[in-house]
């Protein structure tokens, strides 16, 4: 055969080859999506009001399990099915690529730089170890802790008693009535849930546990306050696409003013003043036992901003998502009193007068069931916390490309009627077996249940919160019923009107809290 020849055959055979070998690469069509000036209108329109998760839904609606949406010098995927957030998150061959943050301004700006947990960078190696002391300060205090749960029944007492003596703290004419006999009032659940939590988060942090117009709780609501519109969607997404806003007088430079300035406040109360007074050997809270791992480290690299960007990770995990939860809870309660009524008959039947602990929880599974209900049918946190992709990856025969912003859309999920029967129904059993207990974590239906994510970002918290709810209603169902407001309206159950910020939240509301007789 003529050299030429061969050589024409060895090229044809290697760019068969080649063509064989690279179609295991080989680019999948994109997911689909809105594309085009409209829709960039439509996102924007959406970032700006907030309803991101709003539009979201549509386009789960219009496209399906996965939705990619183009925006110029960025892709927006947003994961619309239990199975694809796993898939993304946590199968073995993406895991190691899908599990970064994306940077965003607010991270950037609020976090120093992402030196934090929740929006650090698996590839800085200090990152690891600081969600290893994450986990272990958690701990300290954590699940199944003593200390935890003396530090949770000390407060329910006191918020009980704050209950109770209501009709003296407030107007008696207006609050407070007598009916029948049985003592009820209106109150503002908002304040009660929200100054409660405060003081356990103190007392995890400090060792203390604050008067209601101490410093420390006005700088906390301060913070979460301040924080809460700069991480809100619309505002970071604007501030990461044009940061310079930040030095233009305006609304955005003094978004970052009060962050900065909140922060400053925060951090005076609640580390500065913490250095200052240790006792070197006896930790007082979750500030100290960090202290203690910056003195064993030896400056080798757990700086006094990590500490800090640890307390505020704390803080916005610990106080706002618990707050949430509470609220959504007595707010579902209010409409529907029969699930109150079994809440309470399990309370009574498994735990009587004395104070709920946390190894009641094994014995009250629908109570258990209804937490998780709460969480799935509000999905207060619609859109997970954003992953980004470090490389392409392949789904389902679709290429999610590089760089991609990745959502976990479990504002859909949640409302999958192929994972959860009648999704828009309020129905706790769905998460008991046949004999009423409750279904594994394990169980595939639980498994579509995703508020708390999915693989290695996944919430660290999750028991934590899950057991600190708990008990909070517990203990208040066991003295009280919770009845829609008198003199206030109620709030309806319609999720999509729920207020947006850095996650959905309720308007301040207001319930009346009966003694039990
Ligand atoms: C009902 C309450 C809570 C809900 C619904 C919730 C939900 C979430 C979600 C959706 C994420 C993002 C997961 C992902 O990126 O895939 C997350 C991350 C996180 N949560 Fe929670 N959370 C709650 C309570 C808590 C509590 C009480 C703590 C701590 C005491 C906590 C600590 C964290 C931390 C540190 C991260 C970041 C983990 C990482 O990026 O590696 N959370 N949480």
């Amino acid at each position: 055969m003529e050299p030429l020849t061969i050589g024409l055959l060895l090229s044809v055979v290697s760019v068969v080859l080649y063509m064989l070998v690279s179609n295991k690469h080989a680019p999948y069509r994109l997911p689909p999506g809105p594309r085009g000036v409209h829709s960039l209108r439509v996102l924007l329109d959406a970032m700006l009001s907030g309803k991101l998760h709003l539009e979201a839904e549509n386009w789960a609606k219009q496209y399906g399990e996965v939705v990619l949406c183009k925006v110029p010098g960025r892709n927006i995927v947003f994961l619309n099915s239990s199975r694809a957030i796993r898939e993304v998150y946590s199968s073995k061959d993406r895991e190691h690529v899908t599990n970064d943050r994306p940077h965003t301004f607010s991270g950037w700006f609020t976090m120093h730089r992402y030196s934090d947990v929740i929006l650090g960078s698996p590839t800085d190696p200090r990152w690891t170890k600081l969600r290893k002391l994450f986990h272990s300060s958690i701990r300290f205090y954590g699940d199944g802790v003593e200390r935890f749960e003396s530090t949770v029944q000390i407060e329910l007492r006191r918020l009980t008693e704050r209950v109770l003596a209501t009709e003296t703290v407030t107007s008696p004419s207006e609050h407070a009535q007598s009916r029948g006999g049985i003592v009820e009032r209106e109150l503002n659940m908002s304040d009660l849930t929200s100054y409660s939590l405060l003081c356990v988060l103190s007392v995890l942090l400090t060792g203390e546990c604050p008067e209601p117009d101490a410093d420390v709780v006005q700088r906390i609501k301060k913070f979460d306050r301040d924080v809460n519109i700069l991480f809100n969607p619309s505002t970071d997404g604007m501030m990461t696409a044009l940061p310079f806003l930040r030095h233009l007088p305006g609304y955005y430079r003094n978004v970052c003013r009060n962050v900065e300035r909140s922060r400053a406040d925060l951090m005076d109360t609640l580390f500065t003043e913490a250095k200052q007074t240790r006792q070197p050997g006896q930790p007082r809270g979750i500030v100290d036992v960090l202290l203690e791992e910056q003195d064993k480290a030896q400056g080798d690299w757990l700086t006094d901003t990590h500490i800090q960007c640890v307390i505020m990770d704390t803080v916005i995990t610990a106080y706002l998502t618990s707050r949430e939860t509470l609220l959504d809870l007595f707010l579902y309660l209010q409409h529907l009193p029969e699930v109150t009524r079994k809440i309470q008959a399990e309370v009574d039947h498994s735990i009587g007068d004395r104070m709920p602990r946390i190894e009641d929880k094994s014995n009250l599974p629908y109570t258990e069931a209804v937490i998780l209900e709460v969480l799935r049918h509000s999905s207060f946190i619609p859109l997970g916390v954003p992953h980004e992709c470090r490389e392409a990856i392949v789904y389902n025969e679709m290429t999610i490309p590089k760089g991609s912003l990745l959502f976990a859309n479990t504002w859909v999920c949640h409302q999958d009627p192929n994972a959860f029967e009648d999704p828009t129904d309020f129905r706790p059993e769905r998460f008991l077996d046949d004999s009423g207990r409750l279904i594994l974590a394990t169980n595939p239906l639980r498994q579509n249940l995703l508020s708390f994510g999915a693989g290695k970002r996944a919430c660290p918290g999750e028991n934590f919160a899950r057991t600190r709810v708990f008990l909070y209603v517990t203990t208040l169902l066991q003295k009280f019923d919770i009845l829609p407001p008198v003199k206030h309206e109620l709030l309806p159950l319609q999720r999509d009107s729920w207020d947006s910020g850095a996650m959905l939240h309720l308007k301040p509301y207001h319930c009346v809290l009966r003694n039990r007789v």
